[in-house]
This record gives structure tokens, sequence and C-alpha cells, in this order.
């Protein structure tokens, strides 16, 4: 289990990480859901004892990662695939590995297989495509047969051949009962990998819930209704406390609202509805909104947080 708590870091004046608080249990994959620039890396970097938090601290196994007694067993890590030398073949550089790390040359054969690399594993790791990398970087981080795996964006780059390959085996290690936390500048990704979403925005904490909690959340609904007597309706509906918007002389979007709603109060007072359309912004659209402007404009932060209702969300 990892536990990270109130975690920042400064870089001068910028705040790259904010009083970040999260944990990451074991048997399950949680995703580190955030856009470019959020503070993924640095978290991670923080995780490994790779940079050092301005305050708070993170404990692996309730320990910091410097006092563990054996890290590359208890903790791997892909940060950056192409950290090979590139002369150096596959099994050469695991063999370096395994060996300074005091650990048995044929877990090297084991990992090469596990990740699918045996038949290309004497070559120069210097020629290899981004997959081959990305699996060789995987190998590396399994070489200690640790409980807790580090991912940062295994996917980026890769085709969807590569994406399914490493979405499957992610899981397959979770399954096992190790604690395996991955990051993704991608919802639609995550969604389909993670059980367990930490969702940050500018360094900060947006959420830490499951992640079928964060995607029915996610989605701000909202109704199109589009009717002759918009204006008299829209002085209705302003009356019940609905929030609605004019967008065209007949057209009205109200948001948080159901269909039933409107056509009900639409037939009680005799109005005609040309239109009633229920509206959901895609996933992606409401992520971005969330993490995008909920750190930065103050003035969003309700909405973003409403939008996310649910009782493991920070707000
Ligand atoms: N060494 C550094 N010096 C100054 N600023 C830094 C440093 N490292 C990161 N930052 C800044 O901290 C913020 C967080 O960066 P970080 O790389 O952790 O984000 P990320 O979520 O991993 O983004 P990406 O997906 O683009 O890698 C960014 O604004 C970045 O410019």
């Amino acid at each position: 289990m990892i536990e990270a708590i109130g975690l920042t870091k400064r870089y001068g004046p910028k705040v790259a990480v904010n009083n970040l608080s999260f944990t990451v249990k074991p048997g399950r994959v949680t995703g580190f859901l955030g856009p470019n620039g959020a503070g993924k890396s640095t978290t991670m970097r923080m995780m490994l004892g790779l940079d050092r938090p301005t305050s708070g601290e993170v404990r692996i196994d309730g320990k910091p990662y410097r006092e563990l007694k054996n890290p590359l067993r208890t903790v791997g890590a892909l940060l950056d695939a192409k950290w090979v030398h590139p002369n150096r073949s596959a099994r050469t550089h695991l063999l370096w590995l395994a060996k300074s790390n005091g650990l048995p040359a044929k877990r090297v054969d084991e990992v090469l297989g596990m990740v699918g690399l045996e038949e290309v594993a004497n070559r120069k790791a210097g020629g290899f495509s981004l997959g081959m990398s990305q699996r060789l970087g995987i190998a590396t981080a399994l070489l200690g047969d640790p409980k807790i795996l580090l991912f940062d964006e295994p996917v980026n780059g890769l085709d969807p051949e590569g994406i399914h390959w490493i979405r499957r085996f992610m899981q397959g290690l979770a399954a096992e009962g190790r604690a395996v936390f991955v990051s993704s500048h991608l919802l639609s990704e995550m969604a389909l990998t993670a059980e367990e979403l930490v969702v940050i925005g500018r360094g900060e904490l947006i959420a830490q819930c499951s992640t079928q909690q964060f995607v029915d959340n996610a989605g701000t609904q909202g109704v199109l209704v589009r009717s002759p007597g918009a204006a008299q309706l829209q002085q209705l509906m302003s009356a019940q406390g609905l929030s609605v918007r004019s967008t065209a002389q007949d057209t009205l979007v109200v948001d948080e609202a159901e269909t039933e709603q409107i056509g009900e109060l639409a037939a009680q007072h005799g109005i005609v509805l040309h239109e009633l359309t229920a509206q959901r912004s895609s996933l992606e659209e409401a992520f971005m909104q969330m993490t995008g402007n909920a750190v930065e404009y103050q003035t969003n932060l309700g909405a973003a947080a409403s939008a996310l209702n649910t009782s493991g969300v920070a707000r």
C-alpha cells in the first residue's frame, strides 16, 4: 500500500504539487489522472525518492522509499521507457540490473517471458520500437517481483494493440494482488483500465473514488428545449430555481435538469414543445473542465465540485 500525505513540491515560485493526500491499495489498478502539467510525474518521482518533497511524505508499506531494505523487491517503476543504453541488448540490460541489485539471473528470463520479449532479447535496445521499449521497461519494473508497481504514462504513443496489451497486463498484475498505480492524461483510457482513480488538477487533489463513481458523475447533465413559448417557459423554470440560458429565440438550455421535470412543467401551463433533449457533455470534456478550471478559476470551483457530488470527492 502507498500513502501520500500532504505532499507538496515547489520549484521556486511554481507549486507543482500542493498538499496532495491519497492512498493506493493492493489488488487493483489505480489510475492517476490529470491533464499535462498537473503534477503526475513530479508526484511519482517523490514516491520513488527521486525528488524530495517541499513538505509532506510518501509511505510505502509504512516507510519512506529511502528506508526500504530492498527497494526493487518492494516497488517497481516505469518512468521513462527510453532509459536504456542503446547498445545494450534487452537481456544484458536486465542482467546488469539484476546483478547490481542482488537478484538471481534466472529472473531475467522469467520477466522477458512475461512481457513477450524472449525472441528479441539479444537485440540492441536502441533499435526497439516504442512498444518494445515499453515492454522492456515493464520487465525492468518486474525484475524484483515487487508488490507495488508505478507506471508513468505507459501507453503514450503506442498503437491500439500495444495499448490493449499494456492494459490487460496491468490488470493481470493487479489480479495477482499487486498495487498498480498508473498515470495518464486520458480519462477514456483510464476508464477502461483502472478500478480506482486519483484525479489531480494543477497539483491539487480533485477526487479519489472508484472509476465508476467518477464516470457516473463526470458528465454534467442538461436539457435542451425548443418551444415557441420559450420566453414564458424560461420564466417558469427560473421561478423554480433552475439555471436556464437562452441560446436562440426559441431555444433554452437548462443545467442539471431532467426532461420529465421540464415536460411536465410545460404541460401544466399548456406550452407547446418542439424539442426536449437530454444532453450529457462528453466524459473527456467534463474531465478537462474539472481538472483545468477547478483550481485556476475559483469561481468555477462550485460547479466543478457539484458535478462530482460523491462522498469520496475533494471539495
Ligand atoms: N524541475 C522542474 N523545475 C521547474 N518546474 C517544474 C520542474 N518539474 C516540473 N515542473 C513544473 O511542475 C508542473 C508539474 O509537472 P509534471 O511534469 O509533474 O506534470 P505531469 O502531470 O506529469 O505532466 P505531463 O503529463 O506533461 O508529464 C508543471 O507546470 C511543470 O512545468
